[in-house]
């Protein structure tokens, strides 16, 4: 099951500019800044209620962000789920007939592990599913 909206993704060209402009708008600092290679971005994440505003921005020319940003420029990129199983779940999105980007979970930024479903099995959202690392 789906137990929570765990964070809004957000592609940025500049993160400390757009930092800077959620700070304001938020009215907090982010509680947490992480690099994650494994994807080639850079995140700065903000607490919102029980949610999360998660800003990338790309550090290598093959980061699915700065692929995007070139593509469709700015916003939100993607919509993260939190679940209670992510195995169970990837099994039961795999025979409802989502496209999973990952055969298994991958580790993701801020203690979780992540799985991409492909946005055109997704009305055209890009989703991940993130389950934290106990
Ligand atoms: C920091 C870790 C983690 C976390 O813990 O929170 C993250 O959030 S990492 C975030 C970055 N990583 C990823 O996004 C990984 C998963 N994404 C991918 O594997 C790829 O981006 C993709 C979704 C498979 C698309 O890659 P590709 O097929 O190479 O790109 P195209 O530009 O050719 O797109 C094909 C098609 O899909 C549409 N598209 C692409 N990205 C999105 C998107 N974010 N939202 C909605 N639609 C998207 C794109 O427009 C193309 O459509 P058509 O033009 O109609 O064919
Ligand atoms: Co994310």
């Amino acid at each position: 099951m789906l137990t929570n909206l765990e964070h809004l993704g957000l592609a940025v060209q500049d993160l400390e500019a757009a930092t800077a402009l959620y700070t304001t708008l938020l009215g907090e600092p982010p509680y947490k800044r992480e690099h994650v290679a494994s994807e080639g971005v850079d995140t700065v994440f903000f607490k919102v209620g029980g949610s999360k505003i998660e800003l990338l921005a790309g550090t290598t020319p093959e980061s699915a962000i700065t692929k995007y940003l070139a593509k469709k420029g700015e916003g939100i990129h993607h919509v993260a789920f939190e679940v209670a199983d992510i195995r169970v779940t990837m099994a039961r999105l795999r025979e409802q007939g989502f496209v999973l980007l990952n055969k298994e979970p991958k580790r993701g930024a801020d203690n979780k592990l992540v799985c991409f479903v492909h946005p055109k099995s997704a009305a055209g959202v890009l989703v991940e599913l993130c389950q934290e690392i106990g």
